[in-house]
């Protein structure tokens, strides 16, 4: 059986078998793979070290997007060397893949294949400074906030770096003066185009940075200026210490930059100084040079590796079997973690097992098997006062945001307080009295208060225009009572939807009634009959006719009632199989805005809460500036905890505001702990803001959010049992109601409010449970986004 090397040669049995001897010498074996390790080793380490020399090394870079089906493939086998202290000039024509490289080298975006080394670490390694102050980056896009004046934003990207406010305000007046900016005081939104990306260049020179990448810094700006900024770079080249890499159009402005990087089909055409292109290619100009090696690679004349053969591969040396990478398969190995916080750190892989030589040849720090507690990056305070800083302004400063936000739950519970639940007053009432006659038009008629029989236990008494007492309580809930000759008048009226109810009282009501209340077991069918009021409703509206109906019980048994009373009669007149007593929890008067009251503020503050986040956090990145602070150093967490501490605080103004609405002005119903009520409606915020990190995470746009958030607040609505009686839901949406998160919280809410129950109630602190829940499920849910997007 051969034995195999760590290359995966064979060494042969000849190489060890001893002519002497015909016995296989293990020792020999074991001696020969220890030298050729050793061997391997020491030129890992030598790689390493060489690459950690350079400002910038790439090897074999492949990158891709879209699906395996249909892939689109930018960076295609790419190396690329920037030494330390040079101007790199990287250039290519648009789209050939500039942008996604340099969001490689700054950790943005996830290589399928290849090696990235930035000033001597990987690109999101701790302890490795990139992402971080190590680099100043300008992106394509301006990537700054259009409410800050100049200063502020150069405040805010001081901060992360580290500087303070001094030397920040310092540094202003150098680049006010280097690059012509407006006066520091002015608002970035007011400023020209040319003037915002001088902003926005003047932020990635702020904080004197080692390594500078500058995405066509020199759009938009004039010759004059465009020469000023190419001198400073070359200024701060001289040293060594700054290196920078800058793409450009302007492919002529190159000619000061040290190495130029002429990128197509995903990889180098040349990779040399501008002086020797132009003698190597015999051209006028760098342009021609391009054209050159453009048409050269287009006619297939020249093999790729070749062209660069003399210039790149002169610092190549045998690759590393990165543990992490496995440079077959782009699908398969991925080399930059996310930015050393928690949120994205382990690369996809098969899970190949290194050589112990090789994991000890890398950093300490590009260890992945570092569990996730190590992988936590702390907090930092500067990184915290920024964004703290940064959010506050940002909400403050948008007068549109903020009188949304500090208006909307105001007039919403002020329309849901007025306009719903409430009990419908004056509804039109056809009333056809026979009793009184078929000319009476008063439908009020007069009766006496005082009829009562002169002996209670015989009941001998004549009881006279009881339809008039009747109707005189129930004018008392209805007010919209319209007396009718017949009935088929007040049929048609009806029917043309002019009253929602006709009543007929038969003509010998009253005595038929006294006859039925004197011996009810005995009276005949004509008495019954002719002591009843017909009621023919109009059943459009369900709620409606539930109240009206009610109302006419009611009235009846307030009438009887009050007869007895003043009668002195041992029992009520009539005796209804139920009896509406006062009730255990709620109002006498039935109040849908109690009902609905709980379920509507938690949806007001969790949609608020849902919108600001999402909207916020789209908007930074969609604006280029979420990237541009992730490049500086800030953290996923760091942002998160930012965004929950100025949202709390904006939550706790709306809770107050929505509570004191709801509670004192308009009085709803509040038995419970006051406490609790609160904590749980910022709970329910604090679900509602990680619902909209999740929003954010899944959608790339604010219109596909709003679309999101649409389109779950109306199932919500719907489902949570917030406008209507879960147990009155189909038996399945029951079951998906209650996995909601606003079910049992709206559910615990009510309760507190309306039965002053305690947290140690089952229903209370149930809804505290799932609210919790909830918040861990949208929080980890965005952090599997953020990880399944990344790349
Ligand atoms: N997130 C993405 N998903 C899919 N394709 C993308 C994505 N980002 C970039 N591309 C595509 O990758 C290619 C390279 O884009 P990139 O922005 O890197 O080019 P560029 O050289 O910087 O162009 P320009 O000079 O115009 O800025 C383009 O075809 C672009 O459409």
């Amino acid at each position: 059986m051969p034995a195999y090397d760590n290359e995966g040669a064979t060494i042969s049995m000849e190489d060890v078998r001893d002519p002497d001897d015909s016995t296989l010498r293990i020792s020999t074996i074991e001696d020969e793979l220890a030298s050729r390790r050793n061997r391997m080793f020491k030129t890992q380490q030598s790689t390493v070290a060489s690459r950690r020399q350079q400002a910038v090394c790439v090897r074999r870079a492949h990158k891709k997007y879209g699906t395996t089906t249909n892939p689109n493939v930018i960076l295609d086998g790419l190396n690329m060397t920037v030494p330390k202290g040079t101007i790199y000039g990287l250039l290519g024509a648009s789209g050939c893949g500039k942008t996604t490289l340099l969001s490689c080298i700054v950790g943005r975006r996830r290589l399928n294949s290849g090696e990235i080394w930035v000033l001597g670490g990987r690109p999101g390694g701790p302890g490795s400074g990139v992402p971080g102050p190590r680099i100043g980056y300008m992106p394509q896009e301006t990537a700054l906030f259009g409410e800050f004046s100049i200063r502020e934003t150069m405040i805010y990207f001081g901060w992360i770096a580290g500087m303070t406010t001094k030397e920040v305000d310092e540094r202003i007046d150098f680049l006010v003066t280097l690059l012509q900016l407006p006066n520091p005081t002015r608002q970035v939104k007011n400023l020209s185009g040319g003037q915002q990306r001088r902003v926005s260049l003047a932020a990635a020179l702020l904080h004197d940075p080692e390594l500078l990448i500058l995405d066509e810094p020199t759009v938009g700006v004039d010759p004059v200026l465009r020469q000023s900024i190419w001198d400073h770079l070359v200024e701060i080249t001289k040293g060594g210490r700054t290196t920078v890499i800058i793409t450009t159009h302007y492919i002529d402005e190159t000619k000061q930059a040290n190495i130029i990087g002429l990128m197509r089909g995903g990889r180098f055409l040349a990779e040399e100084s501008p002086m020797e292109l132009i003698r190597r290619y015999n051209g006028e100009s760098l342009e021609d040079v391009f054209l050159k090696l453009s048409v050269l690679q287009n006619r297939g004349k020249r093999r790729r590796s070749s062209i660069l053969a003399d210039v790149v591969e002169r610092v190549e040396v045998p690759a590393i079997p990165d543990p992490r990478v496995d440079s077959e398969d782009p699908e398969i190995g991925e080399i930059s973690g996310e930015f050393g916080d928690n949120v994205s750190m382990t690369s996809k892989g098969r899970g190949i097992v290194a050589e112990p030589a090789v994991v000890e040849a890398l950093p300490p720090e590009e260890n992945h098997s570092r569990g996730i507690l190590e992988r936590i990056k702390p907090m930092k305070m500067h990184h915290m006062q920024a964004l703290v800083w940064k959010n506050f302004w940002s909400l403050f400063r948008n007068f549109g945001l903020l009188a949304f936000i500090v208006g909307l739950p105001i007039s919403q519970m002020f329309l849901f307080c007025l306009a719903i639940g409430h009990y419908p007053v004056g509804l039109p009432i056809a009333v056809v009295n026979h009793e009184m006659g078929a000319n009476n038009t008063n439908v009020l008629c007069q009766y006496d208060k005082d009829d009562c029989p002169q002996d209670p236990d015989t009941w001998e008494w004549n009881l006279t225009r009881f339809s008039c007492r009747y109707l005189d309580f129930l004018s008392k809930r209805q007010s919209n009572l319209i007396a009718y000759s017949s009935e088929s008048v007040a049929m048609a009226e009806a029917e043309h939807g002019k009253a929602r109810v006709v009543l007929v009282f038969p003509a010998n009501f009253s005595t038929s009634l006294q006859e039925r209340l004197r011996d009810p077991r005995h009276a005949d069918v004509y008495t019954v009959m002719s002591s009843d009021i017909q009621a023919h409703m109009d059943d459009t509206d369900k709620q409606v006719e539930w109240m009206l109906n009610r109302d006419l019980l009611l009235s009846f048994m307030e009438a009887t009632e009050h007869l007895s009373e003043i009668c002195n009669l041992p029992t009520r007149l009539l005796s209804t199989p139920v009896y509406i007593h006062k009730p255990i929890f709620g109002l006498e008067v039935p109040n849908f805005t109690d009902f609905a009251g709980p379920g509507v503020i938690l949806t007001i503050i969790f949609f608020l809460a849902t919108a600001l986040t999402s909207g916020s956090m789209l908007a930074e990145r969609n604006e280029g500036i979420l990237e541009r602070s992730l490049v500086s150093g800030i953290t996923g967490t760091e942002i998160l905890f930012a965004h929950v501490l100025v949202q709390m605080l904006v939550m706790m103004v709306q809770t107050a505001t929505v509570l004191v609405i709801g509670f004192l002005v308009f009085g709803l119903t509040l038995r419970g702990p006051v406490v609790w009520v609160v904590i749980l409606t910022l709970i329910n915020g604090l679900c509602g803001m990680t619902f909209g990190f999740v929003v954010s995470c899944l959608c790339d746009k604010e219109r596909t959010a709003t679309y999101l958030a649409l389109g779950s607040f109306l199932p919500m609505m719907l489902l949570c049992g917030i406008i209507w009686p879960i147990e009155g839901m189909h038996i399945i949406l029951q079951y998906i109601s209650y996995v909601l998160p606003l079910t049992k919280s709206t559910e615990s809410l009510r309760s507190m409010l309306q039965r002053g129950w305690s947290i140690t109630m089952p229903t209370v602190y149930s809804g505290f449970i799932s609210t919790t829940v909830w918040i861990v499920v949208y929080l980890t849910l965005s952090i599997l986004l953020i990880k399944f997007k990344k790349g």
